[in-house]
């Protein structure tokens, strides 16, 4: 919108917040549609930045059928739109189509270790699919498709009840409460700061990069250490708690980049503690709004009509 463009946001606010978006609304270039995807969509447009989808594994797995519609159906409303308008569609895949993986860091011609029928392989598989539907588009239709790749990433207006390892974790340091390590904590990922990730997609999509593309920050920490960290940086004295194993949840996950690097100039910048301490200042933000604004319904005064005394 700051560049001149006119943008359209389409939410079904499953997981999405309209108060992530309302300090945009009014503003000449924007408009925000009430709309689910996996319902056909008119309107004209010239990019279409396909988001949608539950990202986190609690929210994916909560309703796996919908997780597949709008990652399935939803994809191929999406390319159908961009057909008929000539628009160029980006995909936000995902690091989880790389499974489990057994190469590390994770290339773009790996083919990935997916377990097809475990929980996660809803969001897994539907992201897999959601790729070849754009490559069939494109070859047999000529649609112009970008895949990001995007691997784990965080920051400010991510819900605080998201489920992710870094909200839990903040919100827990902050309130006093045990970090819930799931499993021994060895297991490892990376992670992206929001602004990072917005600038690779921009960069995607404006490229000639048709084939897929990692977005993600190279710098890898064990799930323990990531404990640790925003236990310190938070100022904590939380305890860390081990809770079983999450069933198959990925060992190792580390982007290579060289691609992103190379062929769109990109890479991150934003440093992992100074993203996680901004990510800390919206937490605290957010929950003194929520102290602040929480619905408690007054107590109805009793009408009493004038001029007559009640007797009980
Ligand atoms: O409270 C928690 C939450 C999570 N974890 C662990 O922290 C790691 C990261 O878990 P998250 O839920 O944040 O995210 P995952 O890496 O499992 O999945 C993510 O992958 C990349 C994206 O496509 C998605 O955002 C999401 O599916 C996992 O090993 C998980 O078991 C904890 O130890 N404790």
């Amino acid at each position: 919108m700051m560049d001149g463009h006119e943008v359209t946001v389409v939410d079904n606010f499953f997981t999405g917040r309209k108060r992530n978006v309302e300090h945009w609304i009014g503003h000449e270039n924007f408009e925000l549609i009430n709309h689910d995807v996996v319902e056909p969509l008119y309107i004209e447009v010239d990019q279409i930045y396909h988001l949608a989808s539950p990202a986190s594994p609690p929210s994916y797995m909560y309703n796996p059928i919908k997780t597949l519609k709008t990652n399935t159906i939803g994809t191929l409303n999406m390319l159908g739109l961009a057909k008929r308008v000539g628009a160029r569609l980006l995909l936000a895949s995902t690091s989880e189509v790389y499974g489990d993986p057994e190469v590390h860091p994770q290339t773009e011609d790996y083919w990935g270790h997916v377990n097809p029928i475990g929980p996660r392989a809803c969001y897994d598989e539907g992201k897999r699919v959601a790729e070849t539907m754009c490559y069939a588009y494109m070859k047999q239709e000529g649609v112009e498709v970008r895949v990001a790749r995007i691997f784990n990433t965080f920051g400010p207006r991510m819900h605080m009840n998201d489920g992710r390892v870094v909200s839990n974790f903040i919100l827990q340091a902050r309130q006093g409460e045990p970090l819930t390590v799931y499993g021994s904590g060895s297991q490892t990922r990376a992670f992206q700061y929001v602004s990072d990730l917005v600038n690779g997609l921009v960069a995607l999509m404006n490229s000639n990069v048709s084939s897929p593309v990692n977005l993600g920050n190279p710098e890898e920490h064990t799930i323990l250490e990531f404990a640790q960290l925003i236990k310190n940086l938070v100022g904590s004295g939380s305890e860390i708690q081990f809770l079983s194993e999450a069933q198959d949840d990925p060992q190792k996950r580390k982007p290579d980049i060289k691609k992103a690097k190379l062929m769109l100039g990109w890479e991150p910048v934003v440093p992992l503690e100074e993203g996680l301490n901004k990510a800390i200042h919206y937490f605290r933000k957010e929950l003194e709004y929520q102290a602040n604004n929480q619905y408690i319904p007054k107590p109805k005064p009793a009408r009493v009509k004038k001029g007559r005394t009640r007797h009980s």
